[in-house]
């Protein structure tokens, strides 16, 4: 059974966009049954260089909470969320569930930024980085102590802006990722065969699509656009044979603002795509 939590995360980019933007698509989609897991406001310290640090903390926590109790249920969680730091509470969740977890990020950016490497200070830019235990303490701890998922085992795919510590990471670490411009060159297909084939041997997956991923000329609704990306159709195609073709546990959508958007096309993808996430699962 699925079950569809709404998180309606800013703190992770400070876009204000994103405070209704969650309320905003549940009225859009009213024949989605989300479960509200409001944003948690805590007092910040500005001690560190992360922005609102305690407040992504809380936010995150309790998403890791949720979620991990839906998975003990039998449940297949769908994230609908505001910024990408959300990822930290729910791969946080199914790594925290299973022992060997998967992980595919679907972004033009591959998050993987720490403390030391931001140039933004927005935790949106590290939720990876925190999953597999790098960078600030108490965003690698959520839920567990231990890392949530293994660099070996993560895919990424659609990247197009990545800082140059991020790509210092990605090469060090081994981590497997596609860039949008070796998706077009490659083919898509041949992307997702190779991913597919990567990913065999686990029994449980994580996807964490970002809608930035796509490009921002047709579908403008996000905080951090950039050029290049996806089309429907692709991201479409490519959801739909990682979904059927590997053991999906649950599934992050990110990053819809509703402010940047145009004749409401970003919220109309969105939309689409949790159905084909929720028929695929
Ligand atoms: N999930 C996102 N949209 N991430 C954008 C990150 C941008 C930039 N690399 C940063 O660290 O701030």
């Amino acid at each position: 059974m699925n079950h569809i939590f709404g998180c309606p995360m800013h703190y992770g980019v400070g876009a204000p966009g994103l405070i209704n933007s969650l309320d905003y698509l549940q009225s859009f989609c009213p024949e989605l049954d989300i479960d509200i897991l409001p944003e948690i406001t805590r007092p910040e310290e500005n001690l560190s260089n992360l922005k609102h640090l305690n407040s992504v903390i809380a936010s995150c926590s309790q998403i890791a909470e949720s979620g991990y109790h839906a998975l003990c249920k039998g449940e297949s969680p769908l994230y609908i969320t505001g910024d990408h730091s959300s990822a930290i509470g729910s791969v946080s969740a199914a790594g925290t569930y299973c022992e060997d977890l998967g992980l595919i990020w679907i972004d033009a950016h591959p998050d993987i930024n720490t403390d030391k490497t931001t140039v933004t200070g927005n935790i949106h830019g590290m939720p990876v980085a925190a999953l597999i235990g790098m960078g600030e303490q108490s965003l690698t701890r959520i839920l567990s102590d231990k890392p949530k998922v293994k660099p070996s085992n993560i895919v990424m795919l659609g990247l197009r802006d990545i800082d140059p510590p991020e790509m210092a990471f990605l090469n060090k670490l081994h981590i497997r990722y596609y860039t949008w411009q070796q998706m077009a060159t490659l083919g898509i297909q041949r992307c997702i065969d190779e991913t597919l084939q990567y990913l065999s041997h686990l029994q449980n997956v994580h996807i964490s699509f970002d809608i930035d991923v796509m490009d921002p000329a047709y579908l403008p609704g996000v905080s951090v656009p950039v050029p290049g990306g996806l089309l429907e159709e692709e991201a479409f195609t490519l959801m739909h044979q990682l979904l059927t073709g590997l053991p999906v546990i649950s599934c992050d959508i990110v990053e819809f603002n509703k402010d940047y958007d145009i004749s409401d096309r970003t919220a109309t993808f969105a939309r689409q795509m949790a159905h084909q996430i929720l028929t695929d699962f």
